[in-house]
């Protein structure tokens, strides 16, 4: 539903984005992390058709992005939504309407069904006198006026209250629930972890690692196995009765069964403890960092 094949984009020297291809399939939800610079916007700009690229080429529903039909397609959530402060909530997407041609009874019903799911209060209230979070709430409004089987979002929920940022994540994820094919960029890790299938990581303006959760921590986190016993071995701490130790692998594990069988005693329990995102983004992180350091050396 959306390809993007060796797109870059260069400002004079400055390489902002390199060479980025990916494929998002249709109904999947992509998340694009990374850290402040990496061209995670450049990118998601590049798809939305606002930006030219320097090189590569991309489709959003099969089309070229560079074309107009795309954008019937398309919705579009910039990180920052400046919206026309003078004009109400109803009469700025009224206005999106009729730029797409939505009939008119149409888009009555579907910006009351839009608002109503987003929970916006004071409709009819100025724009510019709206919250920080009612605006975003708006900007998202927008981006389904055309109802667009794509959405690309920017920063979705950043710098909103938890509240809101909550809210905003959940209609996200019912967003994709309802069939829709999302990207979107984030900072917070653990949103991204909450509703993406595959996760593609930026730094430097290269996508340096991508997959499924699973696949990523596989490839570039860890595995920790929480082992229980009945007695004391070495390196475990004293836990309501029971005796807890951390194990990296299986036959660390074992070990500890072994040393537990000595002592008279058993394994009560194991959990296993997948990385977060988060650890995986900063060993990732951390071996670019090295890698740059010996390009560098
Ligand atoms: N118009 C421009 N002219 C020159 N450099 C630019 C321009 N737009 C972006 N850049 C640079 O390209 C790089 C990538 O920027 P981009 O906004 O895509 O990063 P990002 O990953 O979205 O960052 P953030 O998380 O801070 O939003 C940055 O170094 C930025 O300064």
């Amino acid at each position: 539903m959306i390809s993007a094949d060796g797109l870059r984009k260069t400002y004079g020297g400055f390489v902002a984005v390199e060479g980025s291809t990916f494929e998002v399939d249709s109904g999947e939800v992509f998340g694009i992390v990374g850290p402040n610079g990496a061209g995670k916007t450049t990118t998601l700009k590049m798809l939305a058709g606002l930006i030219e690229p320097t090189g590569g080429s991309a489709t959003v529903a099969g089309h070229d992005v560079a074309t107009t039909e795309m954008r019937r397609h398309l919705g579009f959530l910039p990180e920052e939504s400046p919206l026309y402060e003078e004009m109400t909530a109803t009469s700025y997407l009224h206005f999106f309407a009729d730029l797409y041609d939505v009939p008119r009874d149409v888009a009555d019903r579907r910006i009351d069904e839009t608002l109503t799911d987003l929970d916006l209060e004071h409709r009819d209230r100025r724009i510019g006198d709206m919250s920080k979070g009612m605006t975003r709430k708006v900007a998202i409004a927008r981006s389904l006026i055309n109802d667009p089987e794509v959405l690309i979002y920017d920063e979705p929920a950043s710098g909103l209250d938890p509240l809101t940022t909550n809210y905003i994540i959940e209609f996200t994820s019912d967003l994709a629930d309802a069939g829709k094919t999302i990207l979107f960029s984030a900072h917070n890790l653990f949103h991204v972890e909450s509703i993406c299938d595959r996760v593609a990581i930026m730094n430097d303006g290269a996508i340096v690692a991508r997959g499924g959760l699973e696949e990523l921590r596989r490839e570039h986190g860890e595995r920790r196995y929480h082992v229980y016993t009945d007695v004391e071995v070495s390196g475990a701490t004293s836990e309501g009765g029971q005796y807890h130790s951390v194990a990296s692998s299986m036959d660390a594990v074992e070990a500890i069964r072994e040393a537990a069988t000595d002592r008279d005693g058993r394994v009560l329990d194991i959990r296993t403890e997948e990385s977060s995102l988060e650890e995986v983004f900063l060993n990732v992180a951390e071996r670019e960092q090295a890698t740059e350091r010996t390009r560098e050396a």
